[in-house]
């Protein structure tokens, strides 16, 4: 309409129509149209590339484990896998089967009633889960809290370095320094991201990573899983990023994990299976 109307010369129906186009914009602005917001620019999540521990980087063996400690409530019986750089799982089952738990006991945060997991000693995890980004600290800034978290990492670095960090995954400008809780969940997110970089880790753990993402970002963190020269597992109900990223497809069901793809089992069956059950 703007363009018409700076078009319209002196021919007076066509002065009556540009005014008439303008009367519309201005009710439209009174209304609160403003312009266009632009949306963050779809950045890679690159992670650092990490020199290859030798496998077997994390093994389980004969695990068993209940949060009661009882034998009764076993979630987990027998399990027994390794997890090495290599490796690109998708951890998938029902609902409340224990996918969160066992990236629990990945970490270390949880630990075995029965049996053992073992890790190589330079192995470095960096987990990302659903929570990650409501325990930032609201009232500071994204670069107050890169700072705050990681200067004795890198003592030397300056303000442009956590600038660069944070900027390589979306989170650019006045996002930067104002407060995180005025940014949106996507971008919040981010800046968890960011700060996994940071851990240069040889495996990422990723529970639920797409849930505050839209589509674009998904297919970035898709891109960045396949660029990243260490290992991944995945718990996801996201067929759009785990048909991009895995190369394995592990069930959790009936306390074990079932390696599907060792049973010739692929994502699209998986998916056809479900969508079956759930008619
Ligand atoms: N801290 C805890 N103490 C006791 N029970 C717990 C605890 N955390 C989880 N549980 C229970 O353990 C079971 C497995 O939970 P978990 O979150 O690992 O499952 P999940 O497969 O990741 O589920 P979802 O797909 O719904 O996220 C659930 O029944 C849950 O209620």
């Amino acid at each position: 309409m703007d363009t018409f109307i700076a078009s319209a010369g002196t021919y007076a129906n066509l002065v009556r129509q540009a005014k008439s186009k303008q009367k519309i914009i201005d009710k439209m602005e009174a209304a609160g149209l403003v312009e266009k917001v632009d949306m963050p620019k779809v950045l890679r999540f690159n992670f650092e590339d990490v020199p290859k521990l030798p496998p077997p980087n994390i093994a389980f063996n004969e695990v068993a484990f209940s949060y009661s400690g009882l034998k009764k409530d076993y979630l987990y019986q027998d399990l027994s896998f390794g997890i090495d750089m290599d490796s690109r799982i998708a951890i998938v089952g029902d609902n409340g089967t224990g996918k969160s738990t066992l990236l629990n006991l990945i970490t270390g945060q949880l630990s075995p009633v029965e049996g053992t997991v073992s890790k190589h000693p330079a192995l470095k995890l960096a987990k990302y889960s659903q929570h990650s980004a409501d325990q930032l600290p609201y009232d500071k800034s994204p670069i107050e809290h890169l700072e705050a978290t990681y200067k004795s990492k890198f003592p030397e670095k300056d303000i442009q370095f956590w600038r660069q960090q944070i900027g390589r995954f979306g989170v650019t400008g006045a996002h930067q320094t104002g407060p995180i809780s005025q940014l949106s969940d996507g971008l919040r997110n981010r800046v968890v991201f960011a700060m996994l970089a940071l851990e240069h880790p040889h495996i990422l753990l990723l529970d639920e990573p797409t849930n505050h993402l839209d589509m674009e970002s998904i297919d970035s963190l898709a891109i960045a899983i396949k660029e990243f020269s260490g290992g991944v597992v995945i718990v996801s109900h996201d067929f759009r990023l785990i048909s991009q990223v895995a190369q394995e497809l592990w069930e959790v069901k009936d306390k074990k994990v079932i390696n599907l793809t060792k049973e010739d089992i692929t994502i699209v069956d998986y998916k056809n299976a479900l969508a079956k059950r759930s008619k």
